[in-house]
């Protein structure tokens, strides 16, 4: 008699924490070192996380949802007259796999990308003018993701404050790198067009990727379809939509920069099979161009060596966008 084949065992469910920060923006202490070590812990494992109680207004975030739904509509002809490549800075739309972050697929989603505004005499690598739609096609657009940039810098902000606490070192160790005028910030809107269950599974909405940056605050409308890459089991997990929170993860350069300590992790889009088109908005902080990147002293135990030599922010940058487009 045949043996029957067993069932195939289906991993247990990642727990990705959900850390509310209300009380760290209120100047609690003792909340705060409870937020603190909870960030610490992780940022070590699983390396996602989310966050709520945060200070943007739940009222933007539909406005600016609304917002790039309505830009999104608009005829590809009109989108790819503000088109990236016409952007020393990447700035502006991309279309459906002009991506490619994991080998063997093309990303299946547009986006539209923006930065602090800077003049193109002024320009430098990443830095320089945006491009947006006529306000006649994209009405409010302009105003709503430029209110949502500066809600998410000053959360950004926050949120290195309190990797610098879970580092050990002061509170305001980040902040220049983080906050300054001049330190590379970028927002990258999506949408995922709907697949069937099929195309799906053979495809990629965002192929596997670690961010490049230091960190990554994500906002996903309710669709679904982001997942996280367990390593110790080789498994991917999805990371639950929540409204009003936002993912948190690390980029290659904190990795970089804590010596492993914190580490990116691998994370994918699998696109929408439920006819809808799904959004999401990431907030990448990649700091200052000249600044070197080399192990915090905290992250190095007695005995411990750098695992990576110094580089700084604009090769390590120029090294990972080279490589995805
Ligand atoms: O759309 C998402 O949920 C993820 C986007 C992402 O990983 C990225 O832009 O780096
Ligand atoms: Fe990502």
């Amino acid at each position: 008699m045949a043996c029957n084949s067993p069932e195939p065992i289906s991993p247990p469910p990642l727990e990705i924490p959900v850390i509310d920060i209300s009380g760290y923006l209120r100047g609690e202490a003792s909340a705060t070192s409870a937020i603190v070590s909870s960030i610490a812990s992780a940022a070590r494992a699983p390396r996602f996380f989310q966050i709520t109680g945060h200070n943007v207004s739940p009222a933007l975030i539909a406005r600016l949802l609304t917002c790039l739904a309505a830009f999104f509509a608009l005829p590809l002809k009109t989108k790819n007259s503000i088109h990236r490549n016409k952007s020393s800075a990447l700035r502006g739309f991309e279309a459906v796999g002009e991506q490619r972050l994991e080998e063997g697929f093309s990303d299946c989603k547009e986006g539209f990308m923006v930065g602090p505004e800077r003049s193109a005499e002024d320009a430098r690598f990443l830095q320089g003018p945006n491009q947006w739609p006529k306000e006649t096609e994209a009405e409010g657009l302009k105003e709503a993701v430029l209110k949502y940039f500066s809600e998410m810098r000053a959360l950004s902000g926050t949120m290195f404050r309190l990797i610098a606490l879970s580092l050990g070192v002061d509170e305001h160790y980040f902040d220049e790198f983080a906050t300054s005028k001049d330190s590379i910030a970028n927002c990258r809107a999506h949408r995922y067009p709907p697949a069937s269950e099929e195309v799906a599974k053979n495809s990629r909405g965002i192929g596997a990727h670690t961010d490049f940056g230091a960190l990554t605050l994500l906002l996903q409308d309710k669709i679904g379809g982001l997942e996280v890459f367990h390593r110790p089991t080789q498994t991917w997990h999805p990371v639950e939509a929540l409204e009003g929170a936002f993912v948190v993860n690390v980029g290659d350069m904190l990795e970089r920069w804590t010596n492993n300590h914190y580490a990116s992790t691998l994370h994918r889009v699998i696109s929408p099979t439920s006819g809808q088109y799904r959004y999401s908005v990431a907030f990448f902080n990649e700091g200052l161009l000249d600044q070197v990147v080399e192990c915090i002293p905290t992250c190095l135990k007695q005995g411990d060596i750098p695992l990576y030599e110094p580089v700084s922010v604009e090769n390590h940058l120029r090294d990972r966008y080279g490589k995805s487009y």
